[in-house]
């Protein structure tokens, strides 16, 4: 594992590139809405404006999110010290609650902010803010271990398609599908990789591309509509793509268009890996069909930013996520290794083992 940690808990910062930085108790995150073209830290101090930050997707991807929201709740901690230190949570929990409406979808969110509730029961901000940076550190460490298994399934000279940023930038760093095309590129495995642009977000074209090609592992932007054609003509491999909850069938939410790609490799004969750290799984829900999908607002279609790009009073739908059953699935990788062929029985054995 390659992230450190200061001998107290008012900082930690990752020996890797992170989006999130925990200074002198502050949260610094890295505004993803303005990469690549510039790159600017936040600094927050209070958990409202953190919810804020995860709403506008200041930072995204459900790792993220969830490291995140761990450290809002030790900012409103920090804000209400006095009652804390009482033994009074309330003032706290209203807190995690605003954080927990902030996006529906990632169960990585509510799964951090369980965690940050159990350790409440401390009454104590050094335990709040050791729980937080643990999330954020084990995070790290799980997707270099998620690489590791997810590259083994690789043969060289692999082309490989991604969807939506699930690398550093989406995780405590590392990256879940990039991890896997991270640590391949290490071993010689990558030929080439296809990131798709992600609409309405373009988080494939603005983040994926550029953590990418920061690293000269060779990439081609394609467009939403160009999948199929580019499965068709360029023998793409593997689909690999992180997800935002996992379901206890092995059903997978992730971004919007990840279920077309996983169709579309069926026909053309790709295999589709969806990598993720078992904070990604939701073993409560039983089906696919019981995953809330995130509805953003319309304007994020019908505008580009402030530019008007669809007539206005069209009427435009924006779920943020679908999901894919799990026999369009060929893999889920983990850190505790690889499910083939993943279904209810596999997923409970992975899991107990
Ligand atoms: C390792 S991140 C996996 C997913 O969270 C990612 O693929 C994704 O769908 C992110 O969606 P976003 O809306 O950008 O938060």
């Amino acid at each position: 594992m390659s992230s450190t940690q200061s001998n107290h808990t008012h900082t930690f910062q990752p020996s890797e590139f992170s989006p999130i930085r925990w200074t002198n108790h502050t949260l610094e995150l890295l505004d993803q809405r303005i990469l690549p073209l510039a790159s600017e830290w936040l600094t927050f101090t209070d958990a409202v404006s953190v919810a804020a930050a995860i709403r506008e997707m200041i930072v995204r991807g459900a790792p993220a999110i969830g490291i995140t929201a761990a450290y809002g709740v030790v900012l409103s901690a920090l804000q209400h010290r006095s009652s804390l230190e009482q033994g009074d949570h309330q003032a706290i929990l209203a807190d995690i609650q605003t954080l927990a409406d902030s996006r529906p979808t990632a169960i990585n969110l509510f799964w951090a902010l369980d965690k940050m509730k159990a350790a409440l029961a401390k009454n104590s901000i050094e335990t709040l803010a050791q729980q937080a940076i643990q999330i954020h550190q084990q995070d790290i460490m799980f997707c270099h271990q998620i690489g590791e298994h997810g590259a083994s399934l690789l043969p060289v000279q692999s082309r490989v398609y991604t969807h939506c940023n699930a690398g550093a930038l989406a995780t405590g760093g590392h990256g879940t599908a990039l991890g896997v095309i991270r640590t391949a590129f290490k071993q010689n495995k990558i030929e080439h990789v296809y990131a798709g642009e992600t609409r309405p977000w373009l988080q494939g074209a603005r983040l994926t591309s550029w953590e990418l090609t920061q690293e000269n592992i060779p990439t081609t932007l394609v467009t939403e509509g160009a999948a199929g054609h580019t499965m068709k003509t360029n023998e793409v491999d593997w689909v690999i793509v992180g997800a935002d909850r996992i379901t206890a069938d092995g059903s997978a939410a992730n971004k919007i268009g990840t279920y077309n790609l996983a169709i579309l490799a069926k026909y053309h004969g790709c295999k589709v890996m969806v990598a993720a750290p078992s904070s990604t799984f939701d073993l409560s829900i039983q089906s696919g069909a019981d995953i809330p999908i995130e509805q953003r607002p319309p304007e994020e279609v019908t505008r580009y930013k402030e530019h008007q790009i669809a007539p206005s009073e069209v009427v435009a739908t924006n779920p943020s996520f679908d999901v894919t059953p799990a026999e369009l699935i060929d893999a889920i990788v983990t850190e505790r290794g690889v499910i083939l062929a993943p279904n209810k029985e596999k997923l409970k054995a992975h899991f107990e083992a």
